[in-house]
């Protein structure tokens, strides 16, 4: 299957969230709710989950998604409420066709609310299911740093198709690794990353209205691994920084490694602007998402990488909401990926 109307509406509506959620970074206050986890949302990742959902649902109107947040909270704060539906209901793309391609957007609060519920699948092996993150790196987001607006088509438990807005990045593929945002005009940043499987990954500038054209992305060749770039999270609460020093060092890697946050790391190794990307368990408890991980696991692979956990297993989406089978992740040009392996089994053997 081409997976061609797939992609169009993923990345379309991936576009406008970004929209949204720029929206909120310049011209609201961003306060934020702690969630049971006490993990950070804003008004803005509700937001973009609304549009996003309202977007498939629209389209594809029997398949299932999985998406990070949910109502609840708002249903009990008017005024919350309001603030999103005021963004949801101004924020649209510039070119009409596009917005039309989407289904428009809700029409009333009430239809908002019902959308952002509307990611509550289990997930499964069987069957479409869409894994959506609305904003990931939501504490990058607030920084003022990376974040991604994620969203991947998982059919029967494997990623089809898989879409990253990241607005902070450069649009120049050749731009050197940093997690840094640049100016605050934005001139020169966001970039879309899509993949579809079996037919390579792209990149393309993220803009207001229908979609610019693409080029083609692919993973750096490393001859030399003492020579490779890595990133890691900016939270050593996410992955273990130590740990991720010692890999480091056991391959001969000298370069200190670039912090961002969010699948913008994904992004960012897929086009060759770095070429690892460690993350090493710090709880044995804590079970990955699928919308932290989908899309991007699914762009590296299409621009020449291979993304497995820390024991070499393939990420497995077919698990339901969580990665459960898997822990950590090792993404890495595939020529290459084996070696790095090594090296990740025996730091954490030897521990
Ligand atoms: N203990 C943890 N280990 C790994 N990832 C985590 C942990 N706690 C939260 N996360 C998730 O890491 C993601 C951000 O990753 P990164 O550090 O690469 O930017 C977020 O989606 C966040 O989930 P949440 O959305 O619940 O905060
Ligand atoms: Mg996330
Ligand atoms: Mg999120
Ligand atoms: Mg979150």
């Amino acid at each position: 299957m081409s997976y061609r109307k797939e992609l169009k509406v993923a990345e379309l509506a991936v576009q406008r969230a970004t929209l949204l959620t720029q929206r909120v970074f310049h011209e609201k206050a961003k306060g934020t709710l702690s969630k049971d986890d006490k993990s950070p949302v804003t008004i803005g990742d509700f937001g973009a989950q609304a549009l996003i959902i309202h977007a498939i649902r629209r389209n594809f109107p029997t398949d299932e998604i999985v998406g990070e947040e949910e109502a609840s909270s708002l249903r009990e704060d008017k005024d919350l409420s309001n603030q999103i539906w005021e963004l949801v209901n101004t924020t649209k793309l510039d070119d009409e066709a596009s917005e039309e391609q989407l289904g428009g957007s809700p029409k009333t609060e009430r239809e908002m609310l019902q959308a952002i519920d509307a990611g509550q699948s289990a997930g499964g092996r069987h069957g479409r299911i869409w894994a959506l993150d609305p904003i990931d790196g939501t504490k990058g987001f607030l920084r003022g740093g990376q974040y991604a607006v994620c969203l991947a088509l998982i059919v029967d438990g494997h990623v089809k198709v898989g879409v990253l807005g990241c607005p902070n990045l450069p649009v120049d593929n050749s731009a050197p690794l940093s997690a840094d945002v640049g100016d605050k005009g934005g001139e020169g940043r966001g970039v879309l990353f899509a993949a579809v499987l079996g037919s390579g990954a792209v990149s393309r500038p993220l803009s207001r209205g229908a979609l610019q054209d693409s080029q083609p992305i692919h993973m750096r060749e490393v001859t030399d691994i003492a020579q490779a770039t890595f990133c890691e999270s900016v939270e050593a609460g996410h992955s273990s920084h130590g740990d991720q020093a010692m890999i480091a060092k056991k391959l001969g890697i000298v370069k200190e490694s670039v912090r961002m946050d969010s699948q913008a790391k994904y992004g960012s190794i897929a086009r060759g602007a770095g070429d690892l990307y460690l993350r090493l368990p710090v709880r044995a408890d804590y079970q990955e998402k699928i919308w932290d991980h989908a899309a991007g696991d699914l762009i590296v692979r299409e621009a020449g990488g291979q993304v497995t956990d820390v024991e070499g297993r393939r990420l497995d989406f077919s698990q339901g909401r969580t990665l459960k089978e898997n822990k950590g992740v090792v993404a890495a040009p595939k020529d290459v990926h084996e070696q790095v392996l090594d090296a990740v089994r025996s730091v954490l053997g030897s521990k």
